[in-house]
């Protein structure tokens, strides 16, 4: 009985052996061939048999051609999951830091992801994203799941924001991309590197500022939360440069609206329909546009688009920068206050200007030369900063030599905006200007001349300091 007994065992430990050997083999060999996979795919498979799914679709516009700004949330969280690394196809782009590299969801792939205990499945389809989550567990989980998605997406989206450039396409009627193609906006511009009265730019900022603290203030009051912002001055003064400068201090995408290739006045709407929230909505050189009549949209439309944000549903947190060489021959309707809240006027350039910019391009607190300069300027002379900018980065090696340089130009502008003899009288009674950068004065400014256009703003001269004139509707 007993040699029966310990036969059996040992006739049954030798077959538990075998199985776990079995099993353990089977293993290495699922393992290093690969086919766990297909056996996880197929387990899966087995499992959706016993359990009834549901299905929400995000997709990436809604009806009316606008943007999903959940699509964009889901995007953003599923290419911060862990799990992304397991899906069958997954895109490499370089990151922003040097030799990083970022992981991004393929279209039609599947991921796969846990909250509370339950399993839940993304399918990124063309420009859908499909939720797909088990009956049993839905009413437990999807609200506090998609809570989760918005808080993690906002949290990466203030960690790793890029922002973007986007500028408008002609219409050839493919809805599905929509109508803006965007690229990193890296302009690297800020207020500090602007040279403007430091006073206006506080009070930019202040404005800038308090306009995006004040959601609560203008839902009380009823009003779309946007500001709008009119730059103006001759070529060269900082406008667009201005605009970066706004981008990167409010962190806001920016929409650069070309107006030639704005097919109609519905159109305008439409792009501004497909804009999203925290951006800039730019259109440059307005007054050119109107005046010469150089696009199909007629002025109601473009009234009707300034006004437009007001009706369209879009009203949340925008900020819309028009630029022109000058008011003067612009129809009042647009300037009137509520269309523009703040006129910002973009001088050429005076001599606390151009202090600023000889301390940033030549590290210059001062020297010999700024008294020079600062009678030119009090006679009237002037040139753009973008101009005095170019020919102090042309001569950065010497200081010396691109002050001189820019007291030639400003000396021999050709085309009268400055006071022309006496600035070179009083150069020539201390007799600076020699031969060499007298001739590169002249020939550097007619270079600029033709980089920025300014035979087109000959007759924007004589400018008063910068002045902000902050019209009612202020927030
Ligand atoms: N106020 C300024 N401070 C510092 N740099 C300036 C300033 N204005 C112009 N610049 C320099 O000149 C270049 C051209 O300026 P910007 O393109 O901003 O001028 P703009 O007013 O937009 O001209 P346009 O009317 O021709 O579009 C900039 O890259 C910048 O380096
Ligand atoms: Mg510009």
């Amino acid at each position: 009985m007993t040699i029966l007994y310990n036969l059996l065992v040992l006739i049954f430990s030798l077959l538990l052996t075998y199985v776990f050997l079995f099993l353990f083999l089977f293993r290495v060999v699922l393992i290093k061939t690969g086919l766990i996979y297909f056996v996880k795919k197929k387990w899966r498979s087995i499992e959706d048999w016993f359990h009834v799914y549901q299905f929400f679709k995000v997709p990436e516009f809604n009806e009316s051609m606008q943007r999903n700004q959940l699509y964009q949330k889901v995007l953003v969280y599923l290419n911060s999951l862990t799990s992304i690394e397991d899906s069958d196809f997954t895109n490499l782009f370089t990151g922003k830091k040097p030799n990083e590299i970022v992981l991004r969801l393929d279209p039609s792939q599947i991921i796969e992801d846990d909250f509370l205990g339950a399993k839940i499945f993304w399918i990124n389809e063309e420009r859908n994203l499909v939720l797909k989550i088990r009956k049993a567990d839905k009413r437990r989980v999807l609200r506090p799941y998609l809570q989760h998605i918005h808080t993690v997406s906002d949290e990466l989206d203030e960690k790793n924001r890029e922002l973007k450039l986007y500028v408008n396409v002609v219409d050839n009627h493919d809805d599905r991309n929509g109508r803006w193609r965007s690229v990193p906006f890296t302009h690297p511009s800020s207020f500090e590197n602007l040279a403007m009265e430091s006073d206006l730019k506080n009070k930019v900022k202040s404005d800038l500022y308090s306009f995006v603290k004040a959601k609560q203030y203008y839902h009380r009051l009823g009003r779309a939360w946007k500001r709008s912002y009119l730059l103006y001055g001759p070529s060269g003064t900082g406008k667009s440069s201005f605009i970066a400068a706004m981008a990167n201090f409010l962190s806001y995408d920016v929409y650069d609206i070309d107006l030639s290739k704005v097919s109609d006045d519905s159109d305008l709407k439409f792009l501004l329909l497909q804009s999203t929230t925290k951006s800039l909505i730019v259109i440059e050189d307005l007054g050119r546009y109107l005046m010469e009549k150089s696009t199909a949209v007629t002025l109601p439309g473009i009234l009707s688009f300034m006004d437009g944000i007001l009706t369209s549903g879009c009203g949340e947190e925008r900020v819309m920068v028009f630029t022109m060489n000058s008011k003067d021959h612009v129809d009042p309707a647009i300037l009137r206050p509520g269309r523009i809240d703040v006129h910002l006027h973009f001088p050429l350039c005076n001599f606390t200007s151009f202090k600023t910019l000889a301390n940033s391009y030549l590290g210059l607190k001062d020297h010999k030369l700024f008294p020079q300069v600062e009678e030119i300027f009090r006679n009237g002379a002037s040139l753009s900063p973008a101009e005095i900018s170019e020919l102090m980065i042309a001569n950065r090696n010497s200081p010396s030599r691109a002050l001189k340089t820019v007291i030639n130009a400003l000396q021999t502008d050709g085309d009268g905006r400055g006071a022309l003899n006496i600035g070179r009288r009083s150069v020539e009674e201390n007799g600076e200007p020699s031969g060499p950068f007298y001739k590169e004065g002249i020939n550097a400014v007619k270079e600029l001349k033709k980089l920025y256009g300014l035979l087109r703003v000959k007759s924007c001269r004589q400018y008063p300091s910068f002045d902000l004139i902050c019209r009612q509707n202020e927030g």
